[in-house]
């Protein structure tokens, strides 16, 4: 028989982590389902950084697990979870700047089909891989980029080509963190359709403090609060929780972000 987890993509169980003598993560519990969007929300220090440091496999909780479609995954080095199907955005460019759209997504896709290894493999699948990367620059609307080298794209066009590169890599769960931070209003807007878009079908988490990207985006919300997760729902009832209100959400309501 199947665990029950195994429509579960992403699950943090009583997980801490500390720094010295400071615990940051104080037994935080998530249950992230395959497919479903979520934000994690806090305020600033509240370990939202770290968590996803923790899930990436950057840093190793000091107890707990954390589990991938049901596998553990804590302990695990971050190519390793890479390998299992967990891509990592933003905060670390990997877009190779002097290579085309089109040969960056490319590469992403034969990298992660392991061609590195088999050179006559390569040549005989690459048609397939090509044809792949032109139905991918379509869908992220950089088709008329194709063979723009990355460094010259505008902003909002990097960040579109660093989510594509985490599906052309294979994800099923990707992590972005902010993916927004530093855009106007008008290519957030536009950006979050996007994301919504070509993300479709897979596990999305992300941390965001513009609440207008969170409700936007999410189809569940995780509030995190000194390291613990204090609620986790829907976006109109997190925004309705009064531990939510007290603990956080009020005053950035307040402040209108
Ligand atoms: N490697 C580290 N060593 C020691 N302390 C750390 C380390 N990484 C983070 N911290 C501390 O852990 C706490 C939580 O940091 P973290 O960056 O995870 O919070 P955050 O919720 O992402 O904050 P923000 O919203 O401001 O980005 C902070 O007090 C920070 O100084």
């Amino acid at each position: 028989m199947k665990p029950v987890t195994m429509n579960l993509a992403v699950e943090l169980d009583a997980v801490r982590k500390s720094f010295g003598r400071t615990e940051i993560i104080r037994g935080a519990s998530l249950q992230v389902r395959a497919g479903e969007r979520v934000a994690i929300i806090g305020p600033n220090g509240a370990g939202k950084s770290t968590l996803f440091n923790l899930i990436s496999g950057r840093l190793t909780p000091s107890a707990g697990q954390i589990r991938l479609f049901g596998e553990r995954i804590d302990g695990r080095t971050p190519h390793e979870i890479n390998r299992r199907g967990l891509a990592r955005s933003f905060q670390v460019s990997n877009l190779f700047p002097k290579l085309s759209v089109f040969e960056n997504l490319r590469c992403a896709m034969l990298w992660s089909e392991g061609h590195r290894y088999a050179f006559w493999k390569f040549l005989a699948d690459l048609d397939e891989t090509n044809a792949r990367a032109e139905a991918l620059l379509e869908r992220l609307h950089l088709d008329r980029r194709r063979d723009v080298l990355a460094m010259n794209l505008t902003y909002a066009e990097q960040r579109a080509l660093e989510i594509g590169l985490t599906i052309a890599g294979g994800a099923r769960v990707i992590l972005l963190d902010e993916p927004t931070a530093g855009m106007s209003r008008s290519e957030t807007t536009r950006f979050i359709g996007l994301i919504r878009e070509v993300t479709e079908g897979r596990t999305l988490l992300t941390v965001e403090h513009d609440m207008g990207v969170v409700f936007g985006l999410a189809d569940r919300i995780a509030v995190l609060v000194y390291g613990e997760v204090i609620a986790f729902d829907t976006p109109e009832r997190v925004r309705a929780d009064p531990r939510v209100q007290e603990a956080y959400l009020g005053s950035v309501l307040a402040q209108g972000h």
